[in-house]
């Protein structure tokens, strides 16, 4: 657990970084600092492993104070990742990561061993190992520098803007990547950045802080939603803060059709605008619309329409099945199993009055949040 107590950095020149912040990262959960450029997220960070120590206040890591700890040795049981990786250029992928555990006596076979694994760990292999980092795309150095951080077994892992430097595609697997890592090991993770989609996405807890240091709201991301501190975090949020906030409800419950949907050659019923097409597997094939002869198949004389993306109830989300109905030319989302098999159909209008009821339930179990409009 890290604990900041009323913590104040002031720099020499008289900037007030952090001013009085008070918050607490329980262990085995991602904490993510976010907020706009030059709110005191990087000083926050670097101040938990003492590359920069506090003005006033203190912070605790497992109920010590970090001021009282020699500085090398407490950096040993804090993994740091920072953007565009940060790796010794000279070096093979495979050195960069065995540095650490080299430097705390581990020999350099069992270094390397351990290293390869990790590599394994995330998402690279033995070869890229064998090269050198400029021998590497962005993506996969972050990955190596997430590995590196990961080489002695910390307890605590800060990333200070991790993913920043790469784009969207990759940066959407990087995170799906921490969150499986994150799922398997358990650090007490603090990571800082400005984008608050990927705060939203990665933290179990959001510390929103707002320019002069100040901590604006320390919530839930589904909270933060729901329950906005003030104009600032709400504008902070973005405009579709209500879509995004579907993202935290399951789709399972929602109320399906099956009356649509019908085998390829199977008859049809004569007055519904938009039949469901499946094989005989009842994998969806797409949409027909307008009547079909009965004994044709649909698929051979009528030219189906796209189904578009489809969801799966309990694993997918709300926001999901409301995407797939939007995108959906029928207006309505496809729902499959995990094997992609039809489940069944709900339309755009089902889904708003499912939504309405999943808000009215998120309200009546949150407490304090009974009159929120
Ligand atoms: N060494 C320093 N001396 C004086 N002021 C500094 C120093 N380092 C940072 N600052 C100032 O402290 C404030 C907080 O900086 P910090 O880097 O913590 O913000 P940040 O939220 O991480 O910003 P960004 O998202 O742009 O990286 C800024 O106003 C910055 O200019």
């Amino acid at each position: 657990m890290i604990v900041f107590d009323d913590v104040v950095k002031r720099y020499p020149d008289g900037t007030v970084a952090v001013d009085h912040l008070s918050l607490t990262v329980p262990e085995g959960t991602l904490t993510v600092f976010v907020g706009p450029s030059g709110c005191g997220k990087t000083t926050s960070l670097r101040m938990i492993n003492r590359m920069i120590d506090p003005t006033a206040g203190t912070i605790t890591l497992g109920g010590v104070d970090v001021m009282t700890r020699d500085a090398n040795q407490l950096r040993r049981g804090i993994g740091y990742v920072i953007q565009h990786a940060g790796l010794f250029p000279h070096r093979r992928v495979v050195d960069n990561v065995a540095t650490v555990p080299r430097l705390l006596g581990v020999s350099r076979k069992q270094a390397r061993t351990r290293a390869y694994e990790l590599l394994e760990r995330v998402g690279l292999t033995a070869e890229h190992g064998n090269r050198y980092p400029s021998q590497l795309s962005g993506g996969q150095q972050q990955r190596v520098g997430v590995a590196r951080a990961l080489a002695a077994d910390p307890p605590v892992l800060l990333m200070d803007e991790p993913f920043s430097a790469v784009d969207p595609v990759v940066r959407k697997d990087l995170q799906t990547e921490l969150l499986r890592l994150q799922g398997e090991l358990h650090k007490t993770v603090v990571l800082v950045t400005h984008d608050i989609d990927e705060a939203i996405t990665l933290g179990d807890r959001v510390a929103v802080m707002r320019p002069g240091g100040t901590l604006a709201q320390y919530s839930t991301p589904d909270e933060l939603l729901t329950n906005p501190a003030d104009d600032f975090v709400a504008d902070f949020l973005g405009l579709d803060r209500g879509v995004r906030l579907l993202s935290f409800f399951p789709s399972n419950g929602v109320p399906l059709r099956t009356d649509n949907v019908a085998a390829d050659g199977d008859s049809v019923p004569p007055d519904d605008d938009w039949i469901l097409i499946t094989d005989e597997n009842r994998r969806p094939l797409g949409w027909l619309n307008g009547p079909v002869a009965t004994g044709e198949r649909a698929s051979e004389t009528q030219g189906l329409i796209s189904f578009g993306h489809t969801f799966t109830p309990g694993s997918d989300s709300l926001r999901a099945a409301l995407d797939s109905a939007v995108l959906s030319p029928a207006g309505y989302a496809v729902a499959v199993d995990g094997d992609g098999r039809v489940l069944g159909v709900v339309s755009q209008e089902s889904l708003a009055a499912h939504i309405r009821l999943s808000h009215g339930h998120a309200r009546s179990v949150r407490p304090g949040t009974a009159t929120a409009p």
